[in-house]
């Protein structure tokens, strides 16, 4: 398993050792002892997500408020998505900047998005298969969201804007300056 820092400090691309052989592989895709070694960070994650979504669904900006905060360790089974993280901690140099990086089935990168970023992805392939672990449980009252189209974050979705399918509740969220 390899940890990589992102420029936004405590979010970090996991790629977990992958044993292949002659019937097929097998990996890790969370030990907690190793993760919290290489994570430098105490997280305990108590519950897993799966999302199916065609090409250019996009989800996000997403994030709980308050003691609701959620941290995720994110990945995609099958398919490729352009997975983003974006800094909200008020506190922080890099506030307001983002980190984008590409998950597929093939590369088995995770991403881990620390409390206090708002998350979203939009699939590239024909379909995606989406999975992540959360260190705090799902509070409907607790949702917020910042809208993927924010001029400032001036995120760089790869698909075109006509190509991308995005719920009703995600096309009216806030700008970050909005919040
Ligand atoms: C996220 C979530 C949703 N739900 C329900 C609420 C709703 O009826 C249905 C679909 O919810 P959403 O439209 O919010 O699903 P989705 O847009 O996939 O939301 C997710 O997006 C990604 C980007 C994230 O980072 C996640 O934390 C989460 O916010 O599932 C739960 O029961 N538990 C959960 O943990």
């Amino acid at each position: 398993m390899i940890v990589k820092e992102t420029k936004l400090k405590g979010c970090a691309i996991i790629e977990p050792t992958v044993f292949e052989d002659e019937r097929g592989y097998f990996l890790e895709s969370y030990n907690q002892k190793a993760f919290n070694q290489l994570v430098g960070n105490k997280v305990t994650f108590v519950q897993d997500n799966e999302s199916f979504s065609s090409r250019g669904v996009l989800r996000g900006l997403h994030f709980q408020r308050g003691e609701h905060a959620q941290a995720k360790l994110v990945r995609v089974i099958k398919g490729r998505v352009l997975d983003v993280a974006v800094d909200i901690r008020e506190s922080s140099v890099t506030y307001g900047q983002y980190v984008s990086v590409e998950l597929t089935g093939e590369n088995k990168k995770q991403l881990f998005v620390p409390r206090g970023f708002a998350h979203g992805f939009v699939v590239l392939s024909e379909t995606a298969l989406f999975s992540y672990k959360c260190d705090n449980f799902y509070n409907k009252a607790s949702e917020g969201g910042i809208l993927y189209s924010d001029y400032n974050l001036n995120i760089d979705w790869i698909l075109k804007n006509d190509d991308l399918i995005i719920s009703e509740k995600d096309k009216i969220l806030p700008t970050l300056e909005n919040l």
